[in-house]
């Protein structure tokens, strides 16, 4: 699992450190880091091109430094500019120029030199304020130019730990990053400035490693099988429908229940062993006409839910999509909070709480609820207050995990870079998707698929990243002029591509 865990900013200085600390010369890890960007600049520019290495006045500089004299050994032609003077150069990058024979231009030039690649050396780690004056300059003709660009550590000018641009950013074509991805690598508008990602191992060791992942706090995660794989839901010789889970899934009214019937066919094709629409009664004909696989049950209330959830074998409950806001969603949201099964809840069934999270949170508490919450941006602010967009000062990771602490279920806030954040503090990132799923119908389907892994009897938080990833590769599958029925009849190409020893 620890191949998916991501390192802070604050934990990448923890591994570093502690490197250093038992043995390995600082300088020693700055030549692997240079060493791994220059292997990718000899893959992103043809044989002997030319290429110009913009280096920072710190230890991003430094790699910047190694990577271009270990280029100029290898018959490329490097131009290098030092944003600064050579001598107010320390440490590590001191020494890191010191082994640079070439000319170094100090300052930005007026126009870039014409190149096959440009690396991005000036800022990683230490960014510390918003770019401007020559930096900012420096970054903008960059972007303009169109050149090719390799960022080493991070795009200079984006944030690695909230994904966000600190005045103007770098947009590359691949960022070489090490020992760990940090989040602003996952997390917009940083996934799209880094282009491909590649993680390099520089020596820093195991113990190194351990430390930093213990100065994160609670775990941080890219989404990916890597992380939940372990709990996937795996098929025995003596399996049957009943021990594949049952999964109920709450109908809208007459001429809004497209929605539920979608959801439910995501929990079917994801492997719950069977679903149930409940339907109030006079959509139990609408839905009939699209049924087969999935079996319906009336509802009309509160009440009739309670007594459907008798059955002890309907395991997952699912409510929300096309449900309509107000008092009878509120009642069914208590009575399935209460009824002790897991528990998703979408769309309308969070709105339905607008601005009152913690009466949502005491039915999940009080019912002991096993629930994920499913909000995208705008139902995370009606529900929560504040946005996403950081209004109060809080990043997107510490807004879903102030969220999830406080209603006691894991929230999955959807969007480019939706983020799962766990009661206990854990949280995962997904970049495994594709704009095409944002389409009508795509949150029901996943709220559904979420049902599905519950009703299997996997943990909510592990449900519901490997639905949120499912749902991503769906997506990368079929690209352009899909639908969102188009995401639960993908779901065998999707299972099928999984780890054969998830299979
Ligand atoms: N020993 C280590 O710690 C290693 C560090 N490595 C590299 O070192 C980087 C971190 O190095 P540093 O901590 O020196 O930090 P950086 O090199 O990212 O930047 C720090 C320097 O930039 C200046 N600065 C920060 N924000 C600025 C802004 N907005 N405008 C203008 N100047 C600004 C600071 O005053 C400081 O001089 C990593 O990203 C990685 O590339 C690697 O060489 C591996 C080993
Ligand atoms: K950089």
């Amino acid at each position: 699992m620890s191949e998916a865990r991501l390192l802070t900013v604050e934990a990448m200085r923890t591994v570093d450190a502690t490197a250093i600390a038992g043995g390995t010369p600082g300088l020693r890890l700055m030549e692997r880091a240079g060493g791994a960007v220059a292997e990718r600049a000899r893959a992103l520019a043809p044989a002997g091109g030319r290429v110009l290495v913009l280096c920072g006045p710190g230890n991003n500089g430094g790699d910047g430094f190694v990577a271009a004299r270990l280029l100029a050994e290898t018959g490329y032609a490097v131009d290098l500019v030092l944003l600064g003077e050579r001598p107010a150069l320390k440490g590590d990058a001191a020494g890191a120029a010191a082994a640079w024979t070439g000319p170094v231009t100090e300052g930005p030039p007026e126009s870039l030199p014409p190149c096959d690649l440009v690396i991005d050396a000036l800022f990683g780690a230490g960014l510390a304020r918003d770019l401007d004056g020559e930096a900012r300059a420096l970054v903008e003709r960059v972007n303009a130019s169109g050149l090719p660009v390799l960022a080493v550590d991070v795009p200079s000018g984006l944030d690695g730990d909230t994904g966000t641009v600190r005045g103007v950013a770098v947009r590359a074509r691949e960022t070489v990053t090490f020992v760990a991805l940090k989040p602003g690598h996952l997390l917009q508008p940083g996934r799209a400035l880094c282009g491909d990602l590649h993680v390099v191992d520089i020596g820093t060791g195991a113990q190194a490693l351990s430390a930093g992942l213990a100065a994160c706090g609670p775990a941080l995660y890219r989404n990916g099988p890597a992380f939940w794989g372990a709990a996937f839901p795996r098929l025995a010789g003596e399996s049957h429908k009943y021990t594949r889970g049952h999964a109920l899934v709450l109908s809208g009214p007459a001429y809004r229940t497209g929605a539920a019937r979608m959801a439910a066919r995501g929990a079917l094709r994801v492997g719950a062993g069977l679903v149930t629409v409940a339907s109030p009664k006079d959509a139990l004909a609408e839905n009939a006409a699209h049924l087969t696989a999935i079996m319906l049950h009336a509802c009309d209330s509160a009440d009739d839910l309670d007594d459907i959830l008798t059955d002890e074998r309907l395991n997952a409950v699912l409510l929300g999509p096309g449900l309509g806001t107000g008092e009878p969603t509120r009642e069914r949201v208590m009575v399935a909070a209460s009824a002790g099964r897991a528990l998703v809840l979408d769309a309308d069934a969070l709105t339905s709480f607008r601005g009152q999270p913690e009466v949502l949170a005491g039915h999940i508490r009080d019912g002991e609820a096993r629930a994920v919450l499913t909000p995208h941006a705008g139902e995370f602010a009606r529900l929560f207050g504040g946005t996403p967009a950081a209004e109060d000062g809080l990043t997107k990771l510490e807004q879903a995990r102030r969220a999830a602490a406080l209603t006691g279920a894991v929230v999955v806030l959807k969007g480019a870079d939706t983020v799962i954040a766990d009661p206990d503090g854990r949280i995962a990132i997904n970049d495994h998707a594709t704009p095409y799923l944002g389409t009508a119908g795509a949150g029901d389907v996943l709220a559904g698929l979420i049902a599905g892994l519950l009703a299997q009897g996997m943990a909510p938080f592990e449900a519901a990243a490997a639905a949120v990833w499912l749902h991503g590769d769906a997506g990368l599958r079929h690209g352009p002029g899909l639908i969102a029925e188009d995401i639960p009849e993908l779901m065998p190409r999707v299972l099928a591509g999984l780890p054969s020893r998830l299979r």
